[in-house]
């Protein structure tokens, strides 16, 4: 295995005063930092004090940036450039650091001749050289006339200055388009910095998507790993340097953020073979759902209506087990969210070392308080602050006194998907998470407009764990309702018109969804006739794609944040039904806030 590389973070990725981020990156177990200068000229510390601040936390600074609009200037300019670069040099030999980012000049006063950049990056050099720096050649994705890696490397091999050489910063390159493998054949010794970001591709300029989108590794679209081997495979020694703009980071609590940007590097060094952690066992389904503050809610009533079962109780805690099927749902009485999903459990073939991976990857590890009888689950916190256990499939089950209660039920079989309505700030960091901490495989994001705003939706899955993220894109005034999108638990079953049929029966709350919705199915679709009044009458909704037709519904609120769902996959239909989400939206705010006939809205 190659030694495992160091670890650095821009300070621009945190939010706060340079004080407060330099103190997240260290807790978070970064080597290094790259001061942003903003950050420095904000700080009441000077430069010594920084020093010093960084040194008793541990870290280095490894970059001093950026350096703006310097080559291929008209003499006077240049003159003026070098005046401004000493200075910084100035400032640079207090701070202890000895590498300055150049990035290529957006001015109109810079000419498009390599010669001349390679000239004055030379004399530049020298300079720096002088006081045992080196200037790290950027191609901002923007500059006026260098923008591209393969362009900055041929000035830099131009101006052959041993204190010269590149940085290479991945969104730059892989935002164009252009091709990381190349890289390759520079020589790692004039590799001289790396900055690693990942973005969501998405159709902008490159400026403001860089400036506002930019997020950590295993976060967007850009494939991290190969691009960091090509760069690895030159030789390159320096450290992995994270460097996101990013508006949700710059509001963020640094210390979360600075540990999800470590957990990034961590899962990225191991997709790279430089890092072994324990790899994520198989996770072969949902063992239960857990609802948090239901019983005066009336969720477990709500549960019975499903037909579900009463078959245990807690032997130490207000805790009741309701099952049907393999659909598990604890409804527990503590608590004081009015009911919402408070944990979900996930049986792993090996439970033990899903809490050690977990635990590499800074996922912070829950106490567990349990009595003597009771199963010592390993529990992890996940961004939104849901509970996460990693079970075998029925040690858990000894905690709960049989009550010995059982129903013939309605046709429900185990758990589709649990629904964890993500707050926006986290919706990047969940799937990160997810993906490194467990495993499971992010879909693409998807949009959709809801009556409460635009929501963003993507799914995590491994095997029948199925998890779905939805977050409203912004929250603004005082409209929208002001608790937070519920979440909720799916259930799986093989008939859903026959199930809501039995569970109306059974007095269940199902949603009404309205005729329009029915009205506009039959154009949309080739259904027979029958077969959408069917739907209709009993308030399931119907999605299909390439693979299969997908029929759900829906229960009313069963607590102030839950409900459940109950859906039929038909054909291996792989969704979730997310072209019907604003409808059961729209559907829930009618049964909370009722509109007589003839009544106007208020
Ligand atoms: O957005 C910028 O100006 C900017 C500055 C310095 C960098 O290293 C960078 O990648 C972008
Ligand atoms: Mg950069």
């Amino acid at each position: 295995m190659r030694p495992e590389p160091r670890t650095a973070i821009a300070t621009v990725c945190l939010s706060g005063t340079l004080e407060d981020k330099l103190a997240a990156a260290a807790a978070a177990g970064f080597d290094g930092v790259e001061l942003f200068e903003n950050d420095l000229i904000v700080s009441p510390s000077g430069p010594a004090e920084i020093r010093k601040r960084c040194d008793d936390l541990g870290l280095s600074i490894d970059l001093y940036q950026p350096f703006r609009d310097f080559e291929a200037v008209p003499p006077p300019l240049h003159r003026a450039n070098l005046r401004r670069a000493a200075h910084k040099f100035d400032v640079m030999a207090e701070l202890g650091a000895d590498t300055v980012l150049v990035c290529s000049s957006v001015s109109p006063d810079a000419i498009d001749d390599d010669e001349l950049a390679a000239e004055q990056l030379h004399t530049l050099a020298e300079s720096a050289a002088e006081r045992g720096m080196r200037i790290a050649y950027e191609a901002l994705a923007w500059g006026r006339h260098v923008s591209g890696y393969e362009h900055a490397w041929r000035i830099v091999r131009r101006a052959a200055h041993p204190a010269l050489g590149v940085c290479l910063d991945s969104f730059h390159i892989l935002s164009k388009g252009h091709d990381p493998a190349p890289i390759r054949a520079i020589p790692g010794e004039k590799v001289f910095f790396l900055q690693l970001a990942d973005a969501p591709r998405l159709p902008m300029d490159v400026l403001p998507w860089s400036r506002h989108h930019r997020l950590f590794p295993g976060q967007g679209e850009f494939d991290l790993t190969a691009f960091t081997g090509h760069v690895l495979a030159t030789g390159y020694e320096g450290p992995l340097s994270l460097e996101v703009f990013n508006d949700v980071y710059r509001q963020s609590d640094p210390r979360p953020a600075a540990v999800d940007a470590m957990r990034s590097l961590l899962a990225l060094k191991e997709s790279l073979g430089v890092l072994d952690l324990p790899p994520a066992p198989r996770l072969s389904g949902h063992a239960f759902a857990e609802v948090v503050g239901g019983a005066g809610a009336g969720t477990g009533a709500v549960l019975a209506s499903l037909g579900f079962a009463r078959t245990g109780v807690h032997r130490s805690k207000p805790v009741e087990l309701w099952e049907q099927g393999e659909a598990r749902v604890l409804v527990n009485e503590g608590g004081d969210t009015g009911g919402a999903i408070g944990a979900v459990a996930l049986a792993s073939a090996d439970p033990a070392r899903s809490a050690r991976r977990a635990e590499a990857l800074l996922a912070p590890v829950l106490p567990r308080t349990h009595g003597p009888r009771e199963a010592d689950l390993a529990a992890v916190a996940a961004p939104d602050g849901t509970q996460l256990f990693l079970c075998g499939n029925d040690e858990w089950r000894g905690d709960f006194e049989p009550t010995g209660e059982t129903t013939v039920g309605t046709g429900v079989f185990g758990i589709d998907h649990v629904a964890l309505t993500q707050p926006f700030d986290h919706f990047d960091e969940a799937a990160l998470f997810y993906r490194s901490v467990l495993g499971l495989a992010p879909s693409p994001v998807v949009e959709f407009a809801a009556p409460f705003g635009l929501v963003r939706s993507r799914v995590v899955t491994a095997g029948d764990v199925r998890l779905t993220l939805d977050s409203a894109l912004v929250r603004r005034g005082e409209w929208a309702p002001a608790v937070p999108e519920p979440q909720h638990v799916a259930f799986a079953c093989a008939d859903a018109v026959a199930a809501a049929g039995k569970m109306l029966a059974l007095g269940a709350p199902l949603l009404e969804i309205p005729g329009n919705y029915y009205d506009d199915l039959a154009a949309r679709l080739d259904l027979p006739a029958e077969r959408i009044a069917r739907l209709r009458a009993h308030s399931v909704l119907h999605d299909r794609d390439e693979h299969g037709e997908f029929l759900h519904f829906y229960t009313a609120l069963a607590g102030a944040r839950v409900f459940f769902e109950v859906v039929q996959r038909i054909g291996g239909y792989r969704g979730f039904g997310v072209v019907n989400a604003p409808v059961r939206m729209a559907a829930h705010r009618a049964r909370r806030h009722p509109v007589p006939p003839g009544a106007t809205l208020a």
